[in-house]
């Protein structure tokens, strides 16, 4: 099994453990599912601290390209780039995850009142709907948090085409339970694979296909949908600009806020040396209205202890906080700005944008500091990935040095 120790240690050691299958051997590999105890043969296993940044994208990449050409690491490259133009996307339609946190709800609801419908979910979420694969991996993502990226994929398409299932039930399912639930890619693979994010294009899981990736581990699935139903959805908001940020003033007695999106804390730390206190938010309960998982929530805490530990001598006091108490804390402090690493379009942004109105009525500032690897990328995710990824070279080139972890 897959063992995920939420530190940047263990994320560094399983990144120096991959570089040398990040190029042709990732290129044949990465489409193999052979199961929990193999998962590290044909991918990286890096999403959990890529998710909450105890590695950075710009360092992993930085790394395999100190030691594999990018034609021979394209493929690893890309799939990384794949998670920056998802949130990219998303920070640039920020309503398509308020349409789907509304969606979500109004399914939950009818599971209140839908019987049939509400057998048939908690079948899926236990793994008792007697497809095997898809009952092995509803047990593995429970158990481990973590599933490969093609068993996510045929375990959407059978969530949503076979079995008929709402989209964002399975989303919030993911949510729950994945170690790496991201906002963004999380809920535009759902939408991709249920036809929605691509206007038509659907992913259909077949039973060859999942025994020829799973090297005959399922074979002989019967009853798969031939034939998608794409769900009807509300058409997606117009795109907006990338959000300006405010920027930090040198001269403000100033506080600084952790948060679980993004723990490498060397940018926000250069913006504002000296900092009166931190205040830290541990509660990843947000990411869905249900009960997350203990591993999920265990991970993101230890992940968070794991980055005051390494920055202690630069935080001053460090407070842990709901959102409704940052408020009275940084005015306690005598902070007049608070700074905080950028959260993307997400449950974290969420809580920032509660947390900035209540610190405005006390005359208090936030300042979200935006990583560089971010601003230059996300602007580019205006239409489909194949476009975005025409820039990757130029972005690699701007890329080199301008993160400080
Ligand atoms: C339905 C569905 C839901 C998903 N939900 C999430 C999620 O909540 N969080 C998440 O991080 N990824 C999600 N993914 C994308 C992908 O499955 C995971 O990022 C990948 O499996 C993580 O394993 P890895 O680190 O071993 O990946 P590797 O193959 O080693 O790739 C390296 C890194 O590139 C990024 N990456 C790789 N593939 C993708 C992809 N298809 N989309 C976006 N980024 C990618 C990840 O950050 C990953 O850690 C989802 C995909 C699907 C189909």
């Amino acid at each position: 099994m897959t063992d995920f120790s939420p530190t940047r240690t263990a994320a560094l050691e399983r990144l120096s453990a991959f570089l040398p299958k990040a190029g042709s051997t990732y290129a044949k590999r990465r489409n193999y599912d052979l199961g929990p105890d193999r998962h590290t043969e044909g991918v990286s296993t890096l999403s959990p601290y890529l998710r909450h940044r105890l590695i950075t994208e710009a360092e992993v990449l930085e790394a395999v390209l100190a030691r594999h050409s990018l034609k021979s690491a394209e493929k690893f490259v890309q799939e990384v780039y794949w998670r920056t133009y998802w949130k990219g996307w998303l920070e640039m339609r920020p309503g398509v995850w308020t349409a789907y946190r509304a969606d979500l709800q109004r399914q939950l609801d009818r599971l209140k009142s839908e019987g049939g419908l509400r057998r048939m979910w908690q079948d899926a979420c236990e793994g008792e709907t007697g497809i095997e694969p898809f009952d092995f991996w509803a047990k593995e993502l429970a158990q481990t948090g973590y599933l490969h990226n093609h068993a996510r994929m045929w375990f959407a398409s059978i969530w949503v085409f076979t079995l008929g299932l709402p989209w964002s039930l399975g989303a919030d399912f993911f949510m729950r339970h994945l170690l790496d639930g991201d906002p963004a890619s999380n809920t535009l693979s759902w939408r991709w694979v249920s036809g929605l994010q691509t206007k038509g294009k659907t992913y259909m899981a077949a039973s060859s296909n999942i025994s020829k990736y799973t090297e005959g581990r399922f074979g002989g699935i019967h009853g798969l949908a031939q034939a998608p139903r794409i769900p009807e959805a509300p058409a997606d908001p117009e795109r907006m600009p990338i959000p300006l940020t405010q920027p930090v003033s040198k001269d403000l007695p100033t506080a600084l806020l952790v948060h679980s999106d993004d723990l490498a804390l060397g940018d926000v730390l250069k913006s504002a040396p000296q900092v009166l206190g931190t205040g830290v938010l541990t509660d990843v309960s947000n990411r869905s209205p249900l009960a997350i998982a203990p591993h999920v929530q265990e991970f993101a805490t230890a992940a968070i202890n794991d980055a005051l530990n390494r920055w202690s001598d630069r935080l001053a006091e460090q407070t842990f906080l709901s959102p409704d108490a940052v408020a009275d804390w940084a005015k306690g402090l005598g902070a007049q700005q608070i700074v905080t690493p950028y959260a993307p379009v997400g449950p974290v942004a969420d809580d920032l944008a509660r947390i900035e109105t209540a610190l405005r009525s006390k005359g208090i500032t936030l300042a979200r500091v935006r990583k560089d690897y971010d601003s230059a990328a996300w602007p580019h995710a205006t239409h489909g990935f194949f476009r975005f990824k025409e820039k990757i070279p130029a972005l690699l080139g701007a890329m080199r040095g301008i993160e400080t972890v």
